[in-house]
């Protein structure tokens, strides 16, 4: 296989263990993933059952105990700490739950820190974070505090940050688990819009709202993939039953 054919994102018997204060926490128990360029995938499933840690192994923010992560053929759970960062630079934009914008710096200075962390010169700089949040819908917010903000409009600020490199891999971590129902929409809304322009997206959620969003939805469960379905891609019956369990259709 060439490299071109490889997936964007491959990872091969990944584990991770907690060791905190009580019991270790056995959080990702073997996972093989193949994530293939434009695809939306979700990975969904109950509190506590390993997604968080999941996405933070694969954007390198943890290490896992075994197992291998290859980012477009490359291997790259090797890659030290400042490699990593490099790479998050450039090729992985992360977005949070809690956002994570630096809180002394404007909306523009937030998002354009990251290119000019990349070396892009501070005019090419400023014309992608105009873009971006002109796109987002945050032209008159470019001067304010992200204090001063609504939680939507962080978490668009935040998605700027995010995409102002063009990274081919958005990883976004329960982006709208501090948002209401309106934020909840919007995030929806824009991470649908980006799929649909060719963003790669690895969306974690507990929200089968949210997940019905991705065209593959994958349920995490006690560490391991418990489902991987691929969803059609006409118009949805997809809803949350009452159980809060995603219904797909047969
Ligand atoms: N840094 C840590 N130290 C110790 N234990 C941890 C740590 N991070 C996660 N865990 C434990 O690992 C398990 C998986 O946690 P993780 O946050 O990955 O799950 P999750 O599916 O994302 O949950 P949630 O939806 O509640 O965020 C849990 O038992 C959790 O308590």
């Amino acid at each position: 296989m060439s490299e071109s054919d490889a997936p964007l994102l491959r990872a091969e018997g990944l584990v991770k263990t907690h060791h905190g204060e009580g019991a270790p926490a056995h959080a990702v128990r073997g996972v093989d993933l193949r994530v293939r360029r434009g695809e939306f995938v979700a990975v969904t499933g109950p509190s506590g059952a390993g997604k968080s840690t999941l996405l933070h192994l694969l954007g390198g923010l943890q290490r896992p105990d075994e197992g291998s992560i290859r980012l477009d053929g490359e291997r790259a759970d090797g890659w030290s700490e400042a490699r990593w960062a490099v790479e998050r630079r450039r090729r992985i934009g992360i977005v949070f739950q809690f956002f994570n914008l630096v809180s002394d710096l404007s909306v523009a200075d937030n998002v354009e820190l990251p290119a000019l962390l990349a070396g892009v010169p501070p005019k090419k700089a400023r014309v992608a974070r105009r873009e971006l949040l002109a796109e987002l819908g945050l032209e008159g917010k470019e001067r304010s505090m992200p204090g001063e903000l609504s939680g939507g409009e962080q978490q668009r600020v935040a998605l700027a940050r995010a995409l102002v490199n063009h990274p081919p891999l958005l990883l976004a971590d329960e982006p709208a688990g501090s948002l209401d129902s309106r934020g909840t929409r919007e995030v929806m809304r824009l991470l649908s819009r980006f799929h649909q322009r060719g963003q790669t997206i690895l969306l974690v959620t507990h929200d089968a709202r949210l997940a019905s969003a991705a065209d593959r939805v994958i349920s995490f469960f006690d560490g391991r993939i418990a489902d991987d379905a691929t969803l059609d891609a006409g118009p949805p019956p997809r809803r949350a039953g009452a159980s809060g369990v995603l219904e797909l259709r047969d």
